[in-house]
């Protein structure tokens, strides 16, 4: 299985009746189980990226592939930027939503109860979403993503709003989460560190629209001891710098 992205443009017309191009010929390719990170600086059109391979927004020009079939909407998991867990439902049943729609999902509430536990919030299963702080809740809205059943997920800054130690704690189960159930992970951040640590590859995307690719040579399994090493300082350094360079063509 793979993800393909061909010369995939998307343009919006604003206001004054102006066309503003978003992503312009951008070509990308995810393979399965690849962990890979989309960086850039704010306003390049990230999460449009994403959105786009949800079905939420649609192409102007170009194909979206997953495993040669176009996409559509309901292909893979999302987790957006904001959680969108209802108010209304208990956590539980908020992330055992998507079951209810497909009947070809068998989740069953021991199966939630389990991950729930695994995340650490079975204590939590009958409260409602404002009951929770806001890591709990983007573990909760995680676990509404991956009970998709989804091969692919799509993760926006998920623990963009988070203190650093809970931070660190949801980066270990992510991906301990990530290699028992050889998921493919898309997954955007402006923690550079966080892309390091987690990523098989991150992509940048660029003000001009191009898109450049990093490749991550650490081995697996991560472990936390590696973010001081001297592989993980040096290219933290060289993303920051690349980042920078971004930041300093805007200036002239
Ligand atoms: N349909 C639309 N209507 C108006 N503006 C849009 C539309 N689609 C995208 N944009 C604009 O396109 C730009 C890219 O947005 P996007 O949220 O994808 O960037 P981003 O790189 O994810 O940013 P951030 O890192 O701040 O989250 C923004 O300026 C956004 O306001």
């Amino acid at each position: 299985m793979s993800l393909i992205l061909k010369n995939v443009s998307y343009s919006f017309t604003n206001e004054n009746d102006q066309k503003n191009h978003v992503i312009s010929n951008l070509n990308m390719e995810v393979q399965t189980g690849e962990f890979v990170s989309l960086i850039g600086k704010s306003g390049t059109g990230k999460s449009t990226v994403l959105k786009l391979i949800t079905g939420l927004l649609k192409e102007n020009h170009g194909q979206i592939l997953i495993n040669n079939q176009e996409v559509s909407l309901g292909d893979v998991g999302y987790m957006p930027q904001k959680d969108l867990l209802l108010p209304w439902r208990t956590i539980i049943d908020n992330i055992m939503i998507a079951s209810e729609f497909q009947k070809d999902l068998h989740i069953s509430k021991e199966d939630a109860r389990k991950w729930l536990d695994r995340v650490g919030l079975l204590k939590y299963e009958n409260a409602l979403p404002k009951q929770l702080s806001g890591g709990m809740r983007q573990r909760a809205s995680f676990l509404r993503a991956l009970f998709t059943g989804k091969d692919v997920l799509l993760l926006d800054e998920p623990f963009g709003a988070l203190d650093a130690l809970t931070k660190r704690e949801m980066q270990t189960w992510l991906l301990s989460i990530w290699q028992d159930l050889n998921k493919t992970i898309i997954f955007i951040t402006h923690d550079l560190e966080e892309a390091a640590y987690l990523s098989d590859r991150i992509l940048l995307l660029h003000q001009n629209k191009t898109l450049e690719e990093i490749k991550v040579e650490l081995p697996r399994p991560r472990k936390l001891g590696m973010i001081h090493s001297k592989e993980m300082v040096s290219l933290r350094q060289e993303l920051e710098k690349k980042i920078s360079n971004e930041a300093n063509k805007k200036l002239v």
